[in-house]
């Protein structure tokens, strides 16, 4: 999985709004240097981390602040930009002052995403039941019948907050009555995995092609006891994959979808349904066409921002 960095340089005025308008166009997280921090900090004192504080040997603005957004591959950066671009020049207009501020796009260093988000990321209940907690946050449910999906994503995809999980797992919601066999393409930290047997589902089977993700998601398999028996391995989408299951999920690019179409089709039982997620909005009209081809009917799709999410179903007798 590759991530991209927007890096806005600005004043300290504007830390929130501008994080705010990174996160809205589609951050996984975001990571804050404001040299307003470091004004009242102390020598001598002990810190966060239980560690003896030195001012000098922390590396960080002397004068305004840097905010660094991470996306993750599903965000096409050139769509985003100028959006990010035009809502920093609205700034003024709110009485706010940006500066002379800077916006720079930057592949990003592995060490520096797999922490950074953490500041940005809470328990969020993401449909009626399902409710997203990291694993180093205390979570005490709620309202009846609440089920919690623990996570550390590090790497891997799949935080529960973007809104292609979010659909996935409200599609999961709407289909899933219990005791139903599925597999789970692309299954990143293993959030819908997870999610699913929250939900009921029965047997589940997990795959991704990056070895990375498989290991995440087995970590927070084992984070999570009703998920314990989930067999999640490295796989590029179905192939070689022969035995079939009641429901295949699938956040994905539009583009890796249309060939999963197939091998859906030829593993799913009749009535079987075909959950996939991931699908910008101009992407949609080609992967809608693409099940219905195969002969899918779509039974319900799902729309939060640009993302859509498609419920299609294996049509049986009645149909
Ligand atoms: C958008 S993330 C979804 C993660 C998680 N399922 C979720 O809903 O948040 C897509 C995942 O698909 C994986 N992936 C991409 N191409 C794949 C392929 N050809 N076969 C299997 N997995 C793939 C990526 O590594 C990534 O973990």
């Amino acid at each position: 999985m590759k991530w991209t960095e927007i890096e806005v340089t600005t004043t300290s005025e504007v830390v929130e709004p501008v994080s705010n308008i990174l996160m809205d166009e589609g951050a996984s997280g975001v990571k804050i240097d404001d040299a307003k921090d470091f004004d009242n900090l102390e020598d001598g004192k002990f810190g966060e981390l239980s560690g003896y504080i030195k001012k000098a040997d922390i590396d960080h603005l002397n004068s305004g602040a840097k905010i660094t957004a991470y996306y993750p591959e599903t965000i096409f950066i050139p769509e985003i930009l100028p959006t990010i671009k035009q809502r920093l020049g609205q700034l003024r207009e709110f009485g706010l002052n940006p500066g002379n501020y800077q916006v720079e796009t930057k592949e990003v260093a592995e060490s520096d995403w797999a922490t950074a988000w953490k500041k940005y990321y809470h328990p969020v209940r993401v449909t009626r039941f399902l409710t997203v907690v990291p694993s180093w946050e205390k979570y005490d449910t709620t309202v009846t019948d609440e089920k919690l999906i623990v996570l550390d994503p590090g790497m891997a995809f799949g935080t529960g907050t973007h809104p292609t999980t979010k659909l996935s797992l409200m599609a999961l919601e709407t289909v899933v009555r219990g005791g139903e066999s599925m597999i789970d393409v692309g299954t990143g930290s293993g959030v819908l995995s997870i999610g699913a047997k929250q939900l009921g589902v029965g047997d589940v089977r997990a795959y991704d092609l990056d070895e990375v993700a498989v290991k995440a998601a087995q970590s927070n398999l084992d984070l999570n006891p009703v998920a314990k028996d989930i067999q999640v391995a490295a796989n590029d989408l179905l192939n070689g994959i022969e035995e079939g299951a009641q429901i295949i999920v699938a956040n994905i690019l539009a583009e890796i979808i249309l060939p999963l179409v197939l091998q859906a089709w030829d593993l799913l039982p009749e009535n079987g349904y075909f959950l996939t997620s991931g699908i910008i909005n101009k992407k949609f009209d080609e992967v809608v066409a693409a099940q219905e081809k195969q002969g899918f009917k779509i039974r319900q799709t799902l729309k939060m921002g640009d993302w859509y999410g498609i419920i299609a179903q294996k049509p049986g007798d009645d149909d």
